[in-house]
Protein backbone atom coordinates (compact mmCIF):
# COMPACT_ATOMS: atom_id res chain seq x y z
CA UNK A 1 0.00 0.00 0.00
CA UNK A 2 1.64 3.68 -1.18
CA UNK A 3 2.00 5.54 2.19
CA UNK A 4 -0.19 8.79 2.29
CA UNK A 5 0.55 11.72 -0.81
CA UNK A 6 -1.27 13.34 -3.23
CA UNK A 7 -0.72 14.55 -6.07
CA UNK A 8 -4.11 16.53 -6.77
CA UNK A 9 -6.96 16.67 -4.55
CA UNK A 10 -7.57 13.03 -4.98
CA UNK A 11 -4.93 10.99 -3.46
CA UNK A 12 -5.43 8.39 -5.57
CA UNK A 13 -3.50 5.47 -4.21
CA UNK A 14 -4.45 2.45 -2.28
CA UNK A 15 -5.17 -0.11 -4.69
CA UNK A 16 -6.28 -3.00 -2.56
CA UNK A 17 -5.70 -6.81 -4.01
CA UNK A 18 -8.73 -8.88 -4.65
CA UNK A 19 -11.37 -5.64 -5.50
CA UNK A 20 -12.92 -5.71 -8.39
CA UNK A 21 -12.18 -2.28 -11.16
CA UNK A 22 -14.77 -0.51 -9.71
CA UNK A 23 -13.98 -0.91 -5.93
CA UNK A 24 -10.60 0.04 -6.26
CA UNK A 25 -9.23 3.61 -5.54
CA UNK A 26 -8.72 5.40 -9.16
CA UNK A 27 -5.49 6.18 -10.36
CA UNK A 28 -5.85 9.51 -12.51
CA UNK A 29 -7.73 12.84 -12.54
CA UNK A 30 -9.84 13.03 -14.91
CA UNK A 31 -11.21 16.80 -15.97
CA UNK A 32 -14.18 17.75 -14.02
CA UNK A 33 -18.02 17.93 -15.78
CA UNK A 34 -20.50 16.10 -13.35
CA UNK A 35 -20.57 18.44 -10.05
CA UNK A 36 -19.22 22.25 -9.97
CA UNK A 37 -17.05 22.94 -6.97
CA UNK A 38 -19.13 23.25 -3.76
CA UNK A 39 -20.77 26.07 -1.98
CA UNK A 40 -23.72 24.74 -0.24
CA UNK A 41 -23.71 21.21 1.90
CA UNK A 42 -26.57 19.97 3.99
CA UNK A 43 -25.57 17.94 6.60
CA UNK A 44 -28.27 15.32 7.76
CA UNK A 45 -28.28 14.76 11.74
CA UNK A 46 -27.30 17.26 14.08
CA UNK A 47 -26.11 15.00 16.39
CA UNK A 48 -22.43 14.12 18.05
CA UNK A 49 -20.86 14.20 14.67
CA UNK A 50 -22.97 16.18 12.79
CA UNK A 51 -22.64 18.84 14.70
CA UNK A 52 -19.36 19.41 15.48
CA UNK A 53 -18.06 18.34 12.00
CA UNK A 54 -19.77 20.29 10.22
CA UNK A 55 -19.75 23.92 12.33
CA UNK A 56 -15.97 23.21 12.13
CA UNK A 57 -16.07 23.16 8.37
CA UNK A 58 -18.33 25.96 8.65
CA UNK A 59 -15.42 27.80 10.46
CA UNK A 60 -12.80 26.58 7.55
CA UNK A 61 -14.73 27.86 4.57
CA UNK A 62 -16.65 30.64 5.11
CA UNK A 63 -17.28 30.64 1.03
CA UNK A 64 -19.35 27.51 1.89
CA UNK A 65 -23.29 27.88 3.22
CA UNK A 66 -23.72 25.27 5.59
CA UNK A 67 -27.23 23.41 6.68
CA UNK A 68 -27.37 21.30 9.76
CA UNK A 69 -31.08 19.47 9.58
CA UNK A 70 -32.55 16.82 12.02
CA UNK A 71 -36.03 15.77 12.27
CA UNK A 72 -35.73 16.06 15.92
CA UNK A 73 -37.05 19.75 16.04
CA UNK A 74 -36.04 20.00 19.72
CA UNK A 75 -32.63 19.18 19.29
CA UNK A 76 -32.06 21.67 16.36
CA UNK A 77 -33.88 24.73 18.67
CA UNK A 78 -30.86 23.65 21.42
CA UNK A 79 -28.20 24.56 18.68
CA UNK A 80 -30.23 27.71 18.09
CA UNK A 81 -30.53 28.28 21.54
CA UNK A 82 -29.19 31.80 22.66
CA UNK A 83 -25.78 32.63 24.52
CA UNK A 84 -26.24 33.22 28.19
CA UNK A 85 -26.99 36.45 29.23
CA UNK A 86 -24.34 37.18 31.97
CA UNK A 87 -21.24 34.90 30.38
CA UNK A 88 -22.42 35.41 26.50
CA UNK A 89 -21.53 31.36 26.52
CA UNK A 90 -23.29 29.14 24.25
CA UNK A 91 -24.53 26.93 27.01
CA UNK A 92 -27.48 25.35 25.78
CA UNK A 93 -26.34 23.02 22.95
CA UNK A 94 -27.07 19.65 22.68
CA UNK A 95 -23.57 18.58 22.38
CA UNK A 96 -21.36 19.63 24.84
CA UNK A 97 -17.68 19.83 23.55
CA UNK A 98 -14.47 21.81 24.01
CA UNK A 99 -14.57 24.73 22.30
CA UNK A 100 -17.47 23.86 20.30
CA UNK A 101 -19.52 26.89 21.67
CA UNK A 102 -17.35 29.74 20.32
CA UNK A 103 -17.13 28.40 17.09
CA UNK A 104 -20.70 27.76 16.71
CA UNK A 105 -21.44 31.60 17.80
CA UNK A 106 -18.76 32.70 15.54
CA UNK A 107 -20.50 30.91 12.21
CA UNK A 108 -24.38 30.50 13.50
CA UNK A 109 -26.36 33.07 11.01
CA UNK A 110 -23.18 33.90 8.82
CA UNK A 111 -22.68 30.50 6.74
CA UNK A 112 -24.00 27.85 9.17
CA UNK A 113 -27.58 27.14 10.40
CA UNK A 114 -29.58 24.53 11.91
CA UNK A 115 -33.03 23.65 10.68
CA UNK A 116 -36.01 21.14 10.33
CA UNK A 117 -36.37 22.32 6.55
CA UNK A 118 -34.40 19.25 5.36
CA UNK A 119 -36.02 19.43 1.92
CA UNK A 120 -34.91 23.07 1.96
CA UNK A 121 -31.72 22.40 3.15
CA UNK A 122 -31.68 19.41 0.43
CA UNK A 123 -32.32 21.11 -2.54
CA UNK A 124 -30.18 24.07 -2.05
CA UNK A 125 -26.96 21.61 -1.48
CA UNK A 126 -24.32 20.73 -3.91
CA UNK A 127 -22.82 18.05 -1.16
CA UNK A 128 -25.35 16.26 1.42
CA UNK A 129 -23.56 14.65 4.53
CA UNK A 130 -25.76 11.86 5.68
CA UNK A 131 -24.87 11.52 9.49
CA UNK A 132 -27.72 10.11 11.36
CA UNK A 133 -27.73 7.26 13.57
CA UNK A 134 -26.37 3.73 13.24
CA UNK A 135 -27.04 2.06 16.23
CA UNK A 136 -27.22 -2.31 16.82
CA UNK A 137 -30.70 -3.50 15.93
CA UNK A 138 -32.80 -4.46 18.73
CA UNK A 139 -34.96 -7.05 17.54
CA UNK A 140 -35.46 -8.85 13.78
CA UNK A 141 -32.29 -10.23 11.93
CA UNK A 142 -28.89 -9.47 12.94
CA UNK A 143 -31.24 -8.48 16.24
CA UNK A 144 -27.95 -7.47 19.06
CA UNK A 145 -24.93 -7.20 16.28
CA UNK A 146 -26.17 -5.87 12.66
CA UNK A 147 -26.50 -2.05 12.59
CA UNK A 148 -30.04 -0.32 12.16
CA UNK A 149 -29.91 1.07 8.95
CA UNK A 150 -33.32 2.58 8.74
CA UNK A 151 -31.90 6.04 9.45
CA UNK A 152 -29.61 6.11 6.88
CA UNK A 153 -32.30 4.39 4.29
CA UNK A 154 -34.75 7.27 5.16
CA UNK A 155 -32.25 10.07 4.73
CA UNK A 156 -31.34 8.61 1.14
CA UNK A 157 -34.92 8.14 -0.11
CA UNK A 158 -35.88 11.72 1.31
CA UNK A 159 -32.49 12.80 -0.64
CA UNK A 160 -33.94 11.04 -3.89
CA UNK A 161 -37.31 12.07 -3.44
CA UNK A 162 -36.88 16.13 -2.81
CA UNK A 163 -33.56 17.07 -5.18
CA UNK A 164 -33.60 18.77 -8.39
CA UNK A 165 -30.67 18.74 -9.26
CA UNK A 166 -27.54 16.49 -8.90
CA UNK A 167 -25.81 16.18 -5.70
CA UNK A 168 -22.52 14.51 -3.69
CA UNK A 169 -23.92 12.45 -1.10
CA UNK A 170 -21.63 11.47 1.47
CA UNK A 171 -21.77 8.59 3.77
CA UNK A 172 -20.52 9.99 7.50
CA UNK A 173 -22.40 7.51 9.26
CA UNK A 174 -20.67 4.77 10.55
CA UNK A 175 -21.58 1.49 8.10
CA UNK A 176 -21.39 -2.10 7.25
CA UNK A 177 -19.52 -2.66 4.20
CA UNK A 178 -21.30 -1.80 0.87
CA UNK A 179 -23.78 0.20 2.29
CA UNK A 180 -23.45 2.56 -0.13
CA UNK A 181 -24.01 0.20 -2.85
CA UNK A 182 -28.36 0.07 -1.57
CA UNK A 183 -27.86 3.61 -1.32
CA UNK A 184 -27.14 4.20 -4.73
CA UNK A 185 -30.00 1.82 -5.85
CA UNK A 186 -32.33 3.69 -3.85
CA UNK A 187 -31.15 6.86 -5.03
CA UNK A 188 -31.23 5.71 -9.17
CA UNK A 189 -34.92 4.18 -7.93
CA UNK A 190 -36.14 7.31 -7.02
CA UNK A 191 -34.70 10.18 -8.41
CA UNK A 192 -35.98 12.48 -10.92
CA UNK A 193 -34.81 11.58 -14.76
CA UNK A 194 -31.20 13.33 -15.66
CA UNK A 195 -30.42 13.44 -12.00
CA UNK A 196 -27.12 12.24 -11.05
CA UNK A 197 -25.35 10.99 -7.52
CA UNK A 198 -22.12 10.17 -6.78
CA UNK A 199 -21.98 8.31 -3.39
CA UNK A 200 -18.81 8.97 -1.19
CA UNK A 201 -17.71 7.06 2.35
CA UNK A 202 -15.84 9.86 4.46
CA UNK A 203 -16.39 8.18 7.86
CA UNK A 204 -14.98 10.61 10.66
CA UNK A 205 -12.43 9.63 13.19
CA UNK A 206 -13.29 12.57 16.13
CA UNK A 207 -13.36 11.14 19.45
CA UNK A 208 -15.93 13.16 22.23
CA UNK A 209 -14.19 15.29 23.96
CA UNK A 210 -11.63 16.19 21.51
CA UNK A 211 -13.53 16.85 18.68
CA UNK A 212 -13.17 20.34 17.83
CA UNK A 213 -9.44 19.46 18.17
CA UNK A 214 -9.67 16.20 16.15
CA UNK A 215 -11.34 18.12 13.19
CA UNK A 216 -9.05 20.78 13.02
CA UNK A 217 -5.84 18.53 13.01
CA UNK A 218 -7.15 15.11 12.01
CA UNK A 219 -4.27 12.15 11.33
CA UNK A 220 -5.86 12.00 7.82
CA UNK A 221 -9.47 12.68 6.18
CA UNK A 222 -10.43 9.24 4.26
CA UNK A 223 -12.27 9.30 1.14
CA UNK A 224 -13.87 6.23 -0.25
CA UNK A 225 -15.11 6.72 -3.95
CA UNK A 226 -16.60 4.93 -7.29
CA UNK A 227 -13.79 4.54 -9.71
CA UNK A 228 -15.62 5.86 -12.58
CA UNK A 229 -14.91 9.64 -13.91
CA UNK A 230 -17.87 10.99 -12.08
CA UNK A 231 -16.79 9.62 -8.82
CA UNK A 232 -12.98 10.30 -8.83
CA UNK A 233 -14.66 13.64 -9.42
CA UNK A 234 -16.77 13.90 -6.77
CA UNK A 235 -13.93 12.77 -4.11
CA UNK A 236 -11.91 15.75 -5.69
CA UNK A 237 -14.62 17.84 -4.46
CA UNK A 238 -14.80 16.89 -1.34
CA UNK A 239 -10.93 16.95 -1.26
CA UNK A 240 -11.33 20.27 -2.07
CA UNK A 241 -13.77 21.51 1.14
CA UNK A 242 -11.23 19.58 2.94
CA UNK A 243 -7.97 21.44 1.43
CA UNK A 244 -9.42 24.56 3.16
CA UNK A 245 -7.67 23.02 6.43
CA UNK A 246 -6.02 20.13 6.29
CA UNK A 247 -2.97 19.36 4.10
CA UNK A 248 -3.24 17.47 0.67
CA UNK A 249 -1.33 14.57 1.93
CA UNK A 250 -3.16 13.90 5.05
CA UNK A 251 -6.30 12.87 2.38
CA UNK A 252 -6.37 9.69 1.52
CA UNK A 253 -9.05 8.48 -1.27
CA UNK A 254 -9.55 4.91 -1.64
CA UNK A 255 -11.92 2.57 -3.10
CA UNK A 256 -15.38 2.72 -1.24
CA UNK A 257 -15.43 -0.58 0.38
CA UNK A 258 -11.91 0.24 1.24
CA UNK A 259 -13.26 2.92 3.54
CA UNK A 260 -16.36 1.84 4.69
CA UNK A 261 -13.90 -0.80 6.05
CA UNK A 262 -11.46 0.89 7.68
CA UNK A 263 -14.14 3.09 9.87
CA UNK A 264 -14.42 -0.52 11.45
CA UNK A 265 -11.34 -1.82 11.86
CA UNK A 266 -10.00 1.53 13.34
CA UNK A 267 -12.27 1.64 16.09
CA UNK A 268 -12.05 -2.53 16.30
CA UNK A 269 -8.25 -2.04 17.00
CA UNK A 270 -8.81 0.70 19.28
CA UNK A 271 -10.90 -1.38 21.42
CA UNK A 272 -9.10 -4.37 21.25
CA UNK A 273 -5.83 -2.78 22.34
CA UNK A 274 -7.70 -1.25 25.45
CA UNK A 275 -9.51 -4.91 26.08
CA UNK A 276 -5.95 -6.19 25.78
CA UNK A 277 -4.15 -4.39 28.31
CA UNK A 278 -7.09 -4.58 30.92
CA UNK A 279 -6.69 -8.64 30.17
CA UNK A 280 -2.70 -7.51 31.56
CA UNK A 281 -4.07 -5.64 34.13
CA UNK A 282 -5.84 -8.57 35.94
CA UNK A 283 -2.37 -10.24 35.98
CA UNK A 284 -1.30 -7.38 37.03
CA UNK A 285 -3.68 -7.02 40.44
CA UNK A 286 -2.49 -10.89 40.79
CA UNK A 287 0.86 -10.70 40.73
CA UNK A 288 1.89 -7.39 42.33
CA UNK A 289 3.05 -5.72 38.94
CA UNK A 290 2.32 -2.25 37.65
CA UNK A 291 -0.01 -1.76 34.67
CA UNK A 292 1.35 1.56 34.63
CA UNK A 293 4.61 0.24 34.29
CA UNK A 294 3.82 -2.86 32.09
CA UNK A 295 1.81 0.18 29.46
CA UNK A 296 5.08 2.36 29.14
CA UNK A 297 7.25 -0.36 28.98
CA UNK A 298 5.65 -1.67 25.77
CA UNK A 299 4.47 1.45 25.07
CA UNK A 300 8.42 2.47 24.23
CA UNK A 301 8.34 0.31 21.38
CA UNK A 302 7.58 2.25 18.19
CA UNK A 303 6.28 -0.67 16.99
CA UNK A 304 3.49 -0.55 19.50
CA UNK A 305 3.43 2.78 20.43
CA UNK A 306 1.94 4.34 23.69
CA UNK A 307 -1.53 5.58 23.33
CA UNK A 308 -4.54 3.78 23.85
CA UNK A 309 -2.73 1.27 26.88
CA UNK A 310 -4.31 2.89 29.48
CA UNK A 311 -6.31 0.22 31.99
CA UNK A 312 -9.78 0.92 32.98
CA UNK A 313 -12.35 -0.54 34.15
CA UNK A 314 -13.96 -1.15 30.73
CA UNK A 315 -14.39 1.23 27.45
CA UNK A 316 -17.27 2.63 26.60
CA UNK A 317 -19.01 5.22 24.34
CA UNK A 318 -21.19 4.77 21.50
CA UNK A 319 -19.35 3.49 19.06
CA UNK A 320 -16.85 0.79 19.87
CA UNK A 321 -19.42 -1.57 21.47
CA UNK A 322 -21.67 -1.33 18.13
CA UNK A 323 -18.76 -1.16 15.61
CA UNK A 324 -17.36 -4.21 16.76
CA UNK A 325 -20.89 -6.27 17.12
CA UNK A 326 -21.43 -5.14 13.41
CA UNK A 327 -17.82 -6.65 12.68
CA UNK A 328 -18.99 -9.59 14.35
CA UNK A 329 -22.15 -9.75 12.28
CA UNK A 330 -20.41 -9.29 9.08
CA UNK A 331 -17.71 -11.81 9.69
CA UNK A 332 -20.66 -14.22 11.10
CA UNK A 333 -22.57 -13.43 7.48
CA UNK A 334 -19.22 -14.22 5.24
CA UNK A 335 -18.24 -17.51 7.03
CA UNK A 336 -15.85 -16.30 8.74
CA UNK A 337 -16.91 -17.80 12.44
CA UNK A 338 -13.23 -17.78 13.52
CA UNK A 339 -13.04 -14.36 12.57
CA UNK A 340 -16.28 -13.59 14.21
CA UNK A 341 -15.20 -15.06 17.25
CA UNK A 342 -12.03 -13.17 17.52
CA UNK A 343 -13.51 -9.58 17.30
CA UNK A 344 -16.11 -11.06 19.72
CA UNK A 345 -13.18 -11.65 22.60
CA UNK A 346 -12.63 -7.85 22.52
CA UNK A 347 -16.08 -7.41 24.26
CA UNK A 348 -16.18 -10.27 26.55
CA UNK A 349 -12.97 -8.88 27.44
CA UNK A 350 -14.51 -5.59 28.06
CA UNK A 351 -17.58 -6.88 29.53
CA UNK A 352 -15.72 -9.01 31.74
CA UNK A 353 -13.45 -5.76 32.73
CA UNK A 354 -16.29 -4.29 34.19
CA UNK A 355 -17.78 -6.98 35.90
CA UNK A 356 -13.94 -7.64 37.95
CA UNK A 357 -13.79 -3.91 38.77
CA UNK A 358 -17.52 -4.09 40.32
CA UNK A 359 -16.62 -7.45 42.18
CA UNK A 360 -13.03 -5.46 43.74
CA UNK A 361 -15.07 -2.73 44.93
CA UNK A 362 -17.30 -5.71 46.76
CA UNK A 363 -14.72 -8.02 47.84
CA UNK A 364 -13.06 -5.24 49.31
CA UNK A 365 -15.00 -3.75 51.24
CA UNK A 366 -15.90 -6.88 53.30
CA UNK A 367 -18.12 -8.74 50.68
CA UNK A 368 -20.91 -6.50 51.35
CA UNK A 369 -21.79 -2.99 50.33
CA UNK A 370 -25.69 -3.72 51.63
CA UNK A 371 -26.83 -0.72 52.67
CA UNK A 372 -23.16 1.35 52.02
CA UNK A 373 -23.05 4.56 50.37
CA UNK A 374 -21.01 4.56 47.73
CA UNK A 375 -19.65 7.82 45.98
CA UNK A 376 -19.96 7.66 41.98
CA UNK A 377 -17.83 10.01 40.36
CA UNK A 378 -18.06 10.41 37.20
CA UNK A 379 -21.39 9.43 34.54
CA UNK A 380 -20.34 10.42 31.26
CA UNK A 381 -18.28 7.24 29.22
CA UNK A 382 -15.28 9.93 29.44
CA UNK A 383 -14.21 12.81 30.42
CA UNK A 384 -14.92 16.46 28.61
CA UNK A 385 -18.25 15.14 27.12
CA UNK A 386 -22.10 14.79 28.71
CA UNK A 387 -22.35 11.52 27.07
CA UNK A 388 -23.56 8.49 28.64
CA UNK A 389 -23.76 5.72 25.90
CA UNK A 390 -22.86 2.52 26.92
CA UNK A 391 -21.01 4.59 29.94
CA UNK A 392 -18.94 1.46 32.41
CA UNK A 393 -20.57 3.66 35.30
CA UNK A 394 -24.24 2.72 34.23
CA UNK A 395 -22.87 -1.13 34.46
CA UNK A 396 -21.60 -0.06 37.49
CA UNK A 397 -24.26 1.77 39.30
CA UNK A 398 -26.47 -0.88 38.51
CA UNK A 399 -24.30 -4.15 40.18
CA UNK A 400 -23.94 -1.74 43.18
CA UNK A 401 -28.19 -1.19 43.07
CA UNK A 402 -28.17 -4.98 42.71
CA UNK A 403 -25.83 -5.33 46.05
CA UNK A 404 -28.19 -3.11 47.61
CA UNK A 405 -25.57 -0.34 47.85
CA UNK A 406 -26.90 3.22 48.29
CA UNK A 407 -25.34 5.59 45.56
CA UNK A 408 -24.18 9.34 45.63
CA UNK A 409 -23.24 10.24 42.03
CA UNK A 410 -21.85 13.17 40.77
CA UNK A 411 -20.98 14.06 36.78
CA UNK A 412 -20.00 17.35 36.33
CA UNK A 413 -21.63 17.48 32.77
CA UNK A 414 -24.21 14.67 32.70
CA UNK A 415 -27.83 16.29 33.16
CA UNK A 416 -29.78 14.64 36.18
CA UNK A 417 -32.93 13.32 34.22
CA UNK A 418 -30.16 11.20 31.75
CA UNK A 419 -28.69 9.55 34.74
CA UNK A 420 -32.13 8.48 36.26
CA UNK A 421 -33.07 7.32 32.95
CA UNK A 422 -29.46 5.19 32.29
CA UNK A 423 -30.23 4.28 35.69
CA UNK A 424 -33.70 2.75 35.18
CA UNK A 425 -33.83 2.22 31.57
CA UNK A 426 -33.39 -1.55 30.14
CA UNK A 427 -30.07 -2.16 28.85
CA UNK A 428 -31.53 -4.40 25.94
CA UNK A 429 -33.51 -1.42 24.63
CA UNK A 430 -31.72 1.76 22.81
CA UNK A 431 -30.16 3.91 25.42
CA UNK A 432 -32.24 6.62 26.07
CA UNK A 433 -31.69 10.39 25.10
CA UNK A 434 -32.87 13.47 26.46
CA UNK A 435 -34.30 14.18 23.29
CA UNK A 436 -37.17 12.44 21.92
CA UNK A 437 -37.12 10.59 18.12
CA UNK A 438 -32.44 11.27 18.39
CA UNK A 439 -32.67 7.09 18.46
CA UNK A 440 -32.91 6.66 22.03
CA UNK A 441 -36.23 5.35 23.25
CA UNK A 442 -39.23 8.00 23.46
CA UNK A 443 -39.87 9.05 27.33
CA UNK A 444 -43.01 6.38 27.96
CA UNK A 445 -45.02 5.84 30.98
CA UNK A 446 -43.04 2.85 32.26
CA UNK A 447 -39.85 4.64 32.18
CA UNK A 448 -41.28 7.78 34.12
CA UNK A 449 -42.89 4.96 36.53
CA UNK A 450 -39.67 3.31 37.36
CA UNK A 451 -37.46 6.27 37.74
CA UNK A 452 -40.11 7.29 39.78
CA UNK A 453 -39.87 4.09 42.18
CA UNK A 454 -36.06 4.67 42.07
CA UNK A 455 -36.41 8.60 43.31
CA UNK A 456 -38.86 7.48 46.23
CA UNK A 457 -36.68 4.99 47.32
CA UNK A 458 -33.90 7.09 48.23
CA UNK A 459 -31.31 4.55 47.35
CA UNK A 460 -29.79 6.94 44.87
CA UNK A 461 -28.92 10.73 45.36
CA UNK A 462 -27.77 13.21 42.98
CA UNK A 463 -25.19 15.29 44.14
CA UNK A 464 -24.19 18.46 43.22
CA UNK A 465 -20.39 18.42 43.82
CA UNK A 466 -17.53 15.88 44.11
CA UNK A 467 -17.69 16.85 47.84
CA UNK A 468 -20.98 16.44 48.45
CA UNK A 469 -21.25 13.40 46.68
CA UNK A 470 -18.55 11.87 49.36
CA UNK A 471 -19.81 12.95 52.10
CA UNK A 472 -20.70 9.97 54.71
CA UNK A 473 -19.57 7.47 51.90
CA UNK A 474 -17.63 4.56 52.62
CA UNK A 475 -15.99 4.17 49.33
CA UNK A 476 -15.75 6.49 46.60
CA UNK A 477 -15.18 4.96 42.69
CA UNK A 478 -13.72 7.10 40.43
CA UNK A 479 -15.51 6.25 37.22
CA UNK A 480 -14.89 8.62 34.99
CA UNK A 481 -11.60 10.80 34.89
CA UNK A 482 -12.51 14.06 35.03
CA UNK A 483 -9.30 16.12 35.79
CA UNK A 484 -11.48 18.33 38.97
CA UNK A 485 -11.71 14.57 40.42
CA UNK A 486 -7.96 14.12 40.48
CA UNK A 487 -7.13 18.18 42.19
CA UNK A 488 -10.10 17.32 44.37
CA UNK A 489 -9.18 18.13 48.24
CA UNK A 490 -8.19 14.64 48.89
CA UNK A 491 -7.71 15.57 52.69
CA UNK A 492 -11.27 17.26 53.23
CA UNK A 493 -13.12 13.96 51.21
CA UNK A 494 -11.20 11.49 53.87
CA UNK A 495 -12.27 13.64 57.01
CA UNK A 496 -16.00 13.03 56.06
CA UNK A 497 -16.09 9.58 54.76
CA UNK A 498 -17.14 6.83 57.24
CA UNK A 499 -13.92 4.69 57.80
CA UNK A 500 -12.24 2.71 56.75
CA UNK A 501 -12.16 5.08 53.94
CA UNK A 502 -11.99 3.05 50.40
CA UNK A 503 -10.63 4.90 47.16
CA UNK A 504 -11.44 2.69 44.12
CA UNK A 505 -9.63 3.96 40.81
CA UNK A 506 -11.13 3.00 37.71
CA UNK A 507 -8.47 4.41 35.68
CA UNK A 508 -5.28 3.22 36.20
CA UNK A 509 -2.79 6.16 36.91
CA UNK A 510 -5.39 8.49 37.43
CA UNK A 511 -5.04 9.35 40.92
CA UNK A 512 -1.94 9.98 43.50
CA UNK A 513 -2.14 6.60 45.11
CA UNK A 514 0.82 7.08 47.30
CA UNK A 515 -0.53 10.74 48.21
CA UNK A 516 -4.16 9.16 48.84
CA UNK A 517 -3.12 5.97 50.84
CA UNK A 518 -0.25 8.98 53.14
CA UNK A 519 -3.70 10.23 53.61
CA UNK A 520 -5.60 7.65 55.06
CA UNK A 521 -7.24 6.12 52.31
CA UNK A 522 -7.49 2.20 51.35
CA UNK A 523 -6.65 2.22 47.40
CA UNK A 524 -7.55 -0.41 44.77
CA UNK A 525 -6.75 0.82 41.49
CA UNK A 526 -7.29 -1.25 38.25
CA UNK A 527 -3.88 -2.68 37.31
CA UNK A 528 -1.71 -1.99 40.77
CA UNK A 529 -1.00 -5.21 42.26
CA UNK A 530 -1.51 -5.79 46.13
CA UNK A 531 1.03 -4.09 48.58
CA UNK A 532 1.67 -7.33 50.60
CA UNK A 533 2.72 -8.82 46.93
CA UNK A 534 6.05 -6.51 47.93
CA UNK A 535 6.73 -7.63 51.59
CA UNK A 536 9.07 -10.50 50.91
CA UNK A 537 11.60 -7.83 49.63
N1 LIG B 1 -20.44 9.96 18.42
C1 LIG B 1 -19.22 9.90 17.92
O1 LIG B 1 -18.26 10.32 18.53
C2 LIG B 1 -18.99 9.32 16.56
C3 LIG B 1 -20.03 8.76 15.83
N2 LIG B 1 -19.79 8.25 14.57
C4 LIG B 1 -20.89 7.73 13.76
O2 LIG B 1 -21.65 8.86 13.28
C5 LIG B 1 -23.03 8.51 13.20
C6 LIG B 1 -23.85 9.51 14.01
O3 LIG B 1 -23.48 9.38 15.36
P1 LIG B 1 -23.92 10.47 16.44
O4 LIG B 1 -23.78 11.83 15.86
O5 LIG B 1 -23.21 10.14 17.69
O6 LIG B 1 -25.49 10.13 16.57
P2 LIG B 1 -26.62 11.01 17.26
O7 LIG B 1 -27.68 10.10 17.68
O8 LIG B 1 -26.00 11.95 18.25
O9 LIG B 1 -27.17 11.95 16.06
C7 LIG B 1 -27.84 11.45 14.95
C8 LIG B 1 -28.92 12.46 14.59
O10 LIG B 1 -29.53 12.06 13.35
C9 LIG B 1 -30.90 12.45 13.40
N3 LIG B 1 -31.66 11.72 12.38
C10 LIG B 1 -31.94 10.38 12.32
N4 LIG B 1 -32.62 10.11 11.20
C11 LIG B 1 -32.78 11.28 10.54
C12 LIG B 1 -33.40 11.63 9.31
N5 LIG B 1 -33.96 10.71 8.53
N6 LIG B 1 -33.40 12.93 8.93
C13 LIG B 1 -32.82 13.88 9.71
N7 LIG B 1 -32.20 13.59 10.88
C14 LIG B 1 -32.18 12.32 11.29
C15 LIG B 1 -31.32 12.11 14.82
O11 LIG B 1 -32.50 12.80 15.19
C16 LIG B 1 -30.08 12.55 15.60
O12 LIG B 1 -30.19 13.88 16.09
C17 LIG B 1 -23.15 7.06 13.69
O13 LIG B 1 -23.10 6.23 12.57
C18 LIG B 1 -21.89 6.88 14.51
O14 LIG B 1 -21.46 5.54 14.53
C19 LIG B 1 -18.54 8.31 14.00
C20 LIG B 1 -17.49 8.87 14.67
C21 LIG B 1 -17.62 9.42 16.00
O1 LIG C 1 -16.39 6.06 16.05
C1 LIG C 1 -16.41 6.68 17.09
O2 LIG C 1 -17.43 6.96 17.73
C2 LIG C 1 -15.15 7.16 17.73
O3 LIG C 1 -14.85 6.19 18.78
C3 LIG C 1 -13.72 6.51 19.56
O4 LIG C 1 -13.88 7.76 20.19
P1 LIG C 1 -14.72 7.94 21.56
O5 LIG C 1 -15.53 6.72 21.80
O6 LIG C 1 -15.42 9.24 21.45
O7 LIG C 1 -13.63 8.12 22.70
P2 LIG C 1 -12.26 7.34 23.06
O8 LIG C 1 -11.28 8.33 23.50
O9 LIG C 1 -11.86 6.42 21.97
O10 LIG C 1 -12.68 6.50 24.34
C4 LIG C 1 -13.60 5.43 24.24
C5 LIG C 1 -13.57 4.63 25.52
O11 LIG C 1 -12.33 3.93 25.64
C6 LIG C 1 -11.79 4.14 26.93
N1 LIG C 1 -10.31 4.09 26.85
C7 LIG C 1 -9.65 4.87 25.98
C8 LIG C 1 -8.28 4.79 25.89
C9 LIG C 1 -7.57 3.91 26.73
O12 LIG C 1 -6.31 3.81 26.70
N2 LIG C 1 -8.26 3.14 27.60
C10 LIG C 1 -9.65 3.20 27.66
O13 LIG C 1 -10.26 2.46 28.45
C11 LIG C 1 -12.30 5.48 27.38
O14 LIG C 1 -12.25 5.60 28.78
C12 LIG C 1 -13.71 5.46 26.80
O15 LIG C 1 -14.59 4.81 27.68
C13 LIG C 1 -12.49 6.61 18.66
O16 LIG C 1 -11.37 7.01 19.46
C14 LIG C 1 -12.73 7.64 17.55
O17 LIG C 1 -11.62 7.66 16.66
C15 LIG C 1 -13.98 7.24 16.78
O18 LIG C 1 -14.25 8.20 15.78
Amino acid sequence: MAPIASSSHSNLVGLSQGLSLSDSAPQINDSPSFHPPVRSICCIGAGYVGGPTCTLLAARCPHIQVTIVDVNPSRIAAWNSPPDPLTGELTGLPVFEPGLGEVVKACRGRNLWFSTEIDEAIRAADLIFVSVNTPTKKSGIGAGYAADLHYVESSTRRIASVATSSKIIVEKSTVPCRTASSMRTILEANSRPGIHFDILSNPEFLAEGTAMRDLQNPDRVLIGCLDTPSGREAADRLGEVYENWVAPERIYTTGLWSSELSKLAANALLAQRISSINSLAAICESTGANIGEVAHACGLDKRIGPNFLRATCGFGGSCFSKDLLNLVYLSESLGLHPVAEYWRGVLAMNDWSKARFAQKVVSTMFNTITSKRVAVLGFAFKKDTGDTRESPAITLCRTFLEDNALLSIYDPKVPHEQIWRDLVNDPSRPSPSPYPGSGGVLLDSSLDASIASLKSSSRVTLASSALEACRDAEAVVITTPWDQFRTLDWQAVFSQMQKPAFVFDGHSGFLDVARLEKIGFKVQAVGRGPEKMDAWL
